[in-house]
């Protein structure tokens, strides 16, 4: 998985250039000057996450930034596009089946579920690009491995239990 971001700032754009992760880096040089961050001022409120680039200000900013990721991952990842076709069309059917509303919910569930993997997997290939970039390394491959067979295996489950909940009653309209 290739990204299509750009770089969100100097540091990680040195760090990519170079293979290093961030704190290999910072251990070989102190940052360029204009990185480095200024003292807090007595009294201010200490920073929740004082390595973060940017920390969202408020829960809207946050949202957006959530949002986004979901965007990216639709428009880059063409298996979160069929995740999310699939979850689409199985949650339809269980409505349109008249299906328990447990039953709904666990089809919603398990849909999300493998979604919500196929995300972490996009946030996992990207961390571990931005660490090894094009050069091969055998914990990237396990890394990337790993994080596709969890999305692998929850969607095998979620079509177990897409036939255990939809096949009995459309069966039963067909006969
Ligand atoms: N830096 C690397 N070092 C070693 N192996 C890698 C590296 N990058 C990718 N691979 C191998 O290539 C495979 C495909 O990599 P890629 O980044 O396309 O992930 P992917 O899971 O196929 O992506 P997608 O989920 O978008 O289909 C990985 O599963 C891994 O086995």
């Amino acid at each position: 998985m290739k990204s299509v971001y750009p770089m969100s700032s100097p540091s990680s754009a040195v760090f990519a250039d170079q293979g290093l992760s961030g704190k290999a880096k910072q251990t070989q040089s102190p940052p360029p000057l204009a990185l480095v961050v200024p003292a807090p001022k007595p009294g201010a409120k200490k920073p929740l996450r004082k390595n973060a680039w940017q920390v969202a200000p408020n829960l809207l900013v946050s949202f957006r930034y959530a949002w986004a990721g979901v965007s990216y991952a639709f428009v880059t990842q063409r298996n979160f596009r069929i995740h999310t076709f699939m979850g689409t069309v199985v949650v339809t059917a269980g409505f349109l089946l008249q299906l328990a509303p447990i039953a709904v919910a666990v089809l919603a569930l398990t849909s999300s579920l493998v979604m919500i993997l196929e995300l972490l997997n996009t946030a996992l290939e990207s961390v571990v690009d931005l660490t090894v970039g094009q050069s091969y390394h055998e914990l990237a491959k396990i890394a990337k491995d790993c994080a596709a067979g969890a999305v692998l295996l929850a969607a095998i489950a979620a079509v177990i239990v897409g036939g255990c909940l939809l096949l009995p009653p459309l069966l039963s309209l067909m006969v």
